[in-house]
């Protein structure tokens, strides 16, 4: 079957800001975590793949057709970071709303998200706390068939049982293994959780993409002095950080000398080294 999502040499310029020839593949069966810092281009990736912001080159193939086809439209739930919902409007108002949008939609599983959550019919989305609207939007997402979830930073802001609650909803549609979750966030322990893939965006660029577990395998952090790194063979070397006592470099453990102290390393302190080292390669 074909991946749910393949971007290909996509760009999209802004002023001040390009995204760079991004090369993405997403199989079905994965949730793949997009990780960057503030501005790295998460959102407009995300905006691009849903069709919301145009691209300046490049393809991008969402579940097999394309993102301006209403028929794949309908099969992807979209969370972005503002919600998307009018705040004047109330739940059962969105339920309404989307019964129109959506020729698949399913009001009865809507609403048993809305029951699962605890979320008034009536009360107007403007009064809702950042967790609740998350949920709404969430719920709204999984109400009509999707096979793909793209969520832009759904769970940053929420306090850690209502993060547990969303993470579980996302394990529930991934039972069917023919789903699959992009899902952007800099909270890395999110992903840590979920993420069968890592994406790294850096200024536009995507500076790594692959299995969680492979890529903690493949990479330690090793504390020496510059003298032992420069020793080393430059291609075992991704990032570097240079202190008063000696350098701290994230490494390809299969590049290493076997005796040398390479330290496990975290999804979060690869996301450090990429972003914030000082020689990055
Ligand atoms: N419509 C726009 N016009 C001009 N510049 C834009 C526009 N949208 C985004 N940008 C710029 O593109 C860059 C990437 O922004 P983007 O929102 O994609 O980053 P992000 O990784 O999602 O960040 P955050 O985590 O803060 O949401 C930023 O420098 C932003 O100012």
């Amino acid at each position: 079957m074909k991946n749910a999502l393949e971007i290909r040499g996509l760009t999209r310029k802004y002023e001040g800001f390009a995204l760079d020839s991004v090369n993405l593949t997403l199989p079905r069966g994965c949730v793949m975590g997009l990780v960057g810092e503030n501005g790295a281009g998460k959102t407009t990736l995300i905006k691009t793949v849903l069709d919301l912001v145009r691209q300046d080159s490049g393809e991008i193939e969402v579940l097999g057709g394309r993102a301006d086809d209403a028929a794949v439209r309908e099969r992807i739930g979209a969370v972005l970071e503002d919600g998307g919902f009018l705040s004047t409007m109330n739940a059962a108002q969105v339920d309404t709303l989307l019964g129109r949008a959506y020729r698949a939609w399913d009001g009865a599983q809507f609403a048993s998200y809305l029951d699962r959550f605890g979320i008034e019919r009536r009360k107007a989305i403007k009064d809702y706390s950042r967790g609740m609207k998350m949920k709404l939007s969430i719920a709204a997402a999984l109400s009509h068939g999707a096979e793909l979830l793209i969520l832009d930073e759904a769970t940053s802001g929420l306090d850690p049982v209502v993060r547990d609650e969303v993470l579980d909803l996302l394990y529930d549609f991934m039972q069917d293994e023919t789903h699959a979750v992009l899902l952007s966030s800099h909270i890395t322990s999110d992903l840590d959780k979920i993420a069968d893939n890592i994406t790294f965006i850096h200024h536009g660029r995507i500076l790594l993409s692959e299995g969680r577990d492979e890529l903690i395998d493949r990479h330690g952090v090793l504390r020496c002095t510059e003298e032992q790194l420069d020793a080393l063979d430059p291609d075992a070397v991704r990032a570097v950080r240079k202190g008063a006592f000696g350098c701290e470099a994230l490494v390809k453990r299969d590049g290493i000398p076997e005796n040398w102290p390479v330290e496990p390393v975290s999804v979060e302190q690869i996301m450090m080294f990429l972003t914030k080292g000082e020689e990055v390669r």
